[in-house]
């Protein structure tokens, strides 16, 4: 999963590491060296603590080496606002074995690291907002927490890279704890994504923790929907609500909430038509369902490897009628991870499940921090 875009996330990090004039930390000498691990870690505290205190020891770090020279060089370079670190600074960190980067350093590897994600379908103004946060994360004060240039890369992409994917991010398990039941759920999105099978698959996933659900298919627009669905349903042993082809979707779905009421189910899960020629019918038809059923979430759903495209829809989708999450289908078959990247930061709603695999276990829970930590991880 996302095979292309954790690649070239490490070629930005060998990149800075081969190619960026930095100062990496001084050698220990030898005596400091043969320490035990836990000196060695609580030296490693001590100098995490005064990098901390970094700004207002200055001064103190100055005048007790009895530099009064040091000391006024370094409160002038404290108040340079530009990026640029002064010899003496260099000079410094070289010694107390922090990591310094120059912007022109940064310029070639951010231009490579650009233009990988835009060719891994990560959405442009995504693209740019993940390379102002690496600049900043890796030219400003956070570099004093870290001690080598692949550390410092990776704490600043990992910052960049959860800014973007965990805009929005809620609680589903905990969202649906706590709503009233039944809870009603209906799903937008294009034909052909795997939007019916992410039903039926969310279905699995609420049963599996304790839930029911009824299925409602609101998509009476496409022949053999019904089977469709319908085939899902059998297997799994749920109750399908349906209408003849060319009925009402609201009424259906309006249906799948009084049988949920009557027969004490917890969840509602409405499938919709995708296949709208126009916004104005695609918003007709979904404000008739809130008007008629006011569904807890609108989920939309679309496949990961549509990559570009699935996050120009799910924005259409979103503004066309507002959705509150979306399940990237098809994440196991796509090495991009541009959707999996763009679709919350364009939308402003997260994305609440990656679907897996073609078999109904095959669904997982969008966790921004672990999507992150696998893009960063070594394997
Ligand atoms: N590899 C993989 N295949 C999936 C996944 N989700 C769905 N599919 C497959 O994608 C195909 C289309 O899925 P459907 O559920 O029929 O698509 P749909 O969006 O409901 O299509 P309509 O019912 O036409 O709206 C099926 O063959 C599914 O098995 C997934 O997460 N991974």
């Amino acid at each position: 999963m996302f095979d292309g875009l954790k690649d070239k996330l490490s070629g930005f990090r060998k990149d800075v590491e081969e190619n960026a004039d930095v100062e990496e930390p001084a050698e220990r000498d030898e005596t400091e060296a043969a320490e035990s691990p836990a000196a060695e870690s609580a030296e490693a505290d001590r100098t995490a603590e005064s990098d901390d205190e970094a700004s207002d020891a200055d001064t103190v770090e100055a005048s007790a080496s009895g530099d009064a020279t040091a000391d006024a060089a370094d409160s002038s370079d404290d108040s340079d606002d530009d990026n640029e670190p002064s010899t003496f600074q260099r000079a410094k960190a070289f010694a107390t074995g922090r990591i310094i980067i120059e912007e022109e350093d940064l310029e070639q590897p951010l231009w490579d690291l650009e233009m990988a994600l835009l060719e891994s379908d990560v959405e442009m103004s995504v693209a740019e907002r993940i390379l102002d946060t690496v600049r900043e994360k890796m030219l400003g004060e956070s570099r004093k927490q870290v001690e080598t240039t692949g550390e410092l890369v990776e704490s600043a992409l990992h910052d960049a890279l959860l800014d973007v994917i965990a805009v929005g991010q809620f609680d589903f398990k905990e969202r649906i704890a706590e709503a009233d039941k039944p809870v009603t759920i209906v799903f937008t999105g294009v034909n052909g994504v795997g939007k019916t099978t992410s039903i039926a698959k969310l279905s699995e996933w609420l049963a599996d923790r304790g839930y029911s659900s009824v299925m409602a298919n609101g998509d009476t627009y496409r022949a053999g929907a019904n089977e469709q669905i319908q085939e899902h349903a059998d297997r799994l042993d749920r109750e399908l609500i349906s209408h003849d082809q060319g009925g009402d979707p609201a009424a259906v779905i309006y249906d799948g909430v009084e049988y949920a009421e009557a027969h004490d189910i917890d969840v509602v899960l409405g499938d919709t038509a995708g296949r709208l020629h126009t916004s104005d019918d695609l918003m007709a038809q979904l404000e008739k369902i809130d008007r008629v059923v006011d569904p807890d979430m609108t989920l939309f759903v679309d496949e990961a490897v549509a990559g570009q495209d699935a996050v120009n829809r799910a924005k259409e989708f979103n503004d066309a009628a507002e959705i509150d999450g979306a399940i990237l289908t098809k994440a196991d078959a796509d090495s991009s991870g541009g959707a999996a990247i763009s679709v919350a930061y364009v939308t402003g709603k997260p994305i609440l499940f990656l679907g897996t695999g073609q078999g109904y276990d095959d669904i997982t829970l969008f966790e921004p921090e672990e999507l992150v930590e696998s893009l960063l991880g070594e394997e």
